[in-house]
C-alpha cells in the first residue's frame, strides 16, 4: 500500500490573504471539486487580481463573491451584457459560470438552471459545477441530483477522491469539528493541536488511500513545513492549505510564507475593506490586544486597504495611548 501512494505524485497549493477575502471559502471549494461535489470555477478575486485587462469581465468572475442580494445580480447581469455590448467579447465558458455563480449565491437557482440550459456552453463541466456549487449551498435535492449527474458525466475524473481536513484546535469560533466559511458553508473536519498528530489518525491502508489533504487556518500550526513537505513529497498527497500569510501588524504569521519555496501554486486573495470597498489587503485588529493570536471575527477584526490600514493603525494606536493615560491617572 505504501508503494502504491508513493507512486503518485504531490502537489502543494497555498491559498493567503487577509481575514474575510475568501480562503476558507476557496479551499472548500477545491476539496469538494476533487471530491466530486463541487466545483472549482470563478475564484473572482484570483481571477481579477491577475488579470491584464480589467474589463467588464474580470469584474464579472469578481463580483461572483458577491452576489447575496438582487441588486448585485442585476449588476452583474449587466456587465455580462456589456462585455459583448461594449467590448466586442464573446464571454467563455468561465464568464458564464461566474453569473451562474451570482446567480447561485443569491439563491435564484431556477434562474442560474434556465441560464445554464440556454447558454452555448452547456455541454461545459464548468458551468454545471457551478450550478452544483450552488444547488449545494441552498440544498435544492432535485437540482442537486440533476446537476451532479451532468457534472460528472461530464467530468468523471472529477468523481470520488479521498479527502480529509485540517483545522487547528485554536480556532474555537464555530465549534471544533468544521470548518465554516464567514457566510456560514461548512465541511467536517479534523481538528488538531499539530499537524504531526494526523497520520495517526489513521490506519496505514486508509493514509495511503487518502488523496487530498486540506489545511485551513494554517497560521496556527508551527509543523506546517515538515508536515507539507512529507505529505507531498513523501506520500504523494495533494495539499490545499490556506491561511493569513500576515498578522494585524503585517508580520509575517506562522510559518504560512515558509512554504511557499515548497508550493506548486500560490493564490493571494483580497478581501473588500470595510471602510471604502476598494480591495483590502490588511486585516485591522479593532480591539486593544496585543498579542499575535487572538481568535475572533468581525466582532475584533476587519479587512482594509492600504489607506486604511495606515489611518486605522494611527487611530487604535491613539485610543490606546489615552486609555493607557485614564488608567494612570486613576492609579
Ligand atoms: N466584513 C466582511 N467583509 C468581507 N466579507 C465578509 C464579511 N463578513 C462576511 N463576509 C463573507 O465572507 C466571505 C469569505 O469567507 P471566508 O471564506 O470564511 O473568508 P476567510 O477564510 O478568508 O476569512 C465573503 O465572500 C463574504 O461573503
Ligand atoms: C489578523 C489576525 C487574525 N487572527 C485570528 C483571527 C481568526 O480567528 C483567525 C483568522 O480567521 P479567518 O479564517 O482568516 O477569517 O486568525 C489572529 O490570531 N491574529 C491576527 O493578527
Amino acid at each position: 500500500m505504501e508503494a502504491e501512494s508513493h507512486q503518485r505524485s504531490g502537489e502543494i497549493h497555498v491559498i493567503v490573504g487577509p481575514m474575510f477575502a475568501g480562503k476558507t471559502t476557496t479551499l472548500l471549494r477545491k476539496v469538494q471539486s476533487e471530491r466530486g461535489d463541487g466545483s472549482d470555477i470563478s475564484d473572482g478575486h484570483r481571477l481579477f487580481d491577475t488579470s491584464q485587462n480589467r474589463n467588464a469581465i474580470t469584474w464579472t468572475a469578481l463580483i461572483s463573491g458577491y452576489g447575496q442580494n438582487g441588486k448585485v445580480v442585476e449588476i452583474a447581469r449587466e456587465y455580462f451584457s456589456s462585455v459583448t455590448r461594449d467590448y466586442g467579447i464573446q464571454p467563455r465558458a468561465q464568464h458564464y459560470a461566474a453569473l451562474v455563480d451570482v446567480l447561485g449565491s443569491a439563491g435564484r437557482l431556477e434562474e442560474a438552471y434556465e441560464f445554464v440550459s440556454n447558454s452555448p456552453y452547456k455541454e461545459h463541466s464548468v458551468i454545471w459545477g457551478a450550478f452544483l456549487w450552488a444547488c449545494r449551498i441552498h440544498g435544492d435535492r432535485d437540482l442537486l441530483k440533476l446537476a451532479a449527474k451532468k457534472y460528472f458525466k461530464l467530468e468523471p475524473e472529477s468523481a470520488g477522491k479521498i479527502v480529509a481536513i485540517i483545522k487547528s484546535i485554536k480556532d474555537t469560533r464555530y465549534g471544533l469539528d468544521s470548518i465554516v466559511t464567514h457566510d456560514g458553508v461548512k465541511l467536517p473536519c479534523w481538528p488538531l493541536k499539530d499537524l504531526s498528530s494526523f497520520k495517526q489518525k489513521f490506519t496505514p491502508e486508509a493514509y495511503a488511500k487518502l488523496d487530498v489533504i486540506g489545511i485551513d487556518e494554517a497560521q496556527f500550526f508551527e509543523d506546517l513545513y515538515d508536515f507539507c513537505s512529507e505529505a507531498a513529497d513523501h506520500d504523494g498527497k495533494k495539499v490545499i492549505v490556506a491561511g493569513l500569510d500576515g498578522d494585524y501588524l503585517r508580520r509575517s504569521f506562522g510559518s504560512v510564507l515558509d512554504i511557499i519555496p515548497l508550493a506548486d501554486s500560490v493564490t493571494k486573495l483580497t478581501a473588500r475593506c470595510e471602510l471604502c470597498g476598494k480591495r483590502a489587503f490588511f486585516t485591522l485588529r479593532k480591539t486593544e490586544e496585543l498579542q499575535t493570536e487572538l481568535i475572533g471575527g468581525a466582532d475584533v477584526y476587519m479587512p482594509v486597504c492600504r489607506q486604511h490600514y495606515v489611518g486605522g493603525q494611527v487611530a487604535v494606536e491613539a485610543a490606546r495611548v489615552v486609555l493607557e493615560s485614564q488608567v494612570q491617572c486613576a492609579s
